[in-house]
């Protein structure tokens, strides 16, 4: 069973009237679509911030991750660069798609395209604890593929 959902304020900003609000494309889909509030086209090797024409206000102790669709990515190479994107629950801005086109053609994005996927988390927050000295484990330093491939 997943936890009740939490409500997340929205407000469609003035370029953003008459899209799709972000929704769940199916019953058991994790993320809900978000579509570009803006057309352009993402060269080869280009990356930009593509408007959605909302912002929201999330509730304290979550965040909202952005993160890319799949099919993009492995159809056109076209990926969210910063993925998973972080919306803090304080930003009152404009969500934008960091998008990257890492493919080898030209990628045209219309207005109303579906470019990336929005799935909201808890946010564990942690105290620093400053120590001269840290427990010893197995491991110790290894890592970065200290145990082989
Ligand atoms: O994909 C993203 C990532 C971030 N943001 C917005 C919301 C987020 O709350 C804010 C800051 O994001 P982040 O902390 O990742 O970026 P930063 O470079 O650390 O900026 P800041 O100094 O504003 O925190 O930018 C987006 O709209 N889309
Ligand atoms: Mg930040």
């Amino acid at each position: 069973m997943s936890p009740p959902p939490i409500t997340i304020s929205i407000k469609r900003l003035d370029h953003g009237k008459g899209l799709p609000l972000p929704a769940y494309a199916t019953e058991g889909a994790a993320g809900m679509d978000v579509v570009a509030a803006e057309a352009l086209t993402l060269a080869p090797g280009a990356r930009a911030a593509v408007a959605t024409g909302f912002a929201i206000a999330i509730p304290h102790g979550f965040e909202v991750q952005v993160r890319p669709r799949s099919g993009l990515a492995l159809k056109h190479g076209v990926t969210c660069l910063n993925t998973p994107g972080t919306i803090d629950s304080d930003y009152r801005g404009e969500v934008k798609v960091i998008l990257a086109n890492l493919g080898d053609e030209p990628f045209e994005i219309a207005r109303g395209d579906r470019i990336a996927q929005l799935v909201p988390a808890p946010v564990q927050r942690a105290m620093l604890g400053e120590v001269d000295d840290l427990d010893e484990t197995v491991r110790g330093s290894g890592g970065f593929g200290s145990t082989g491939r």
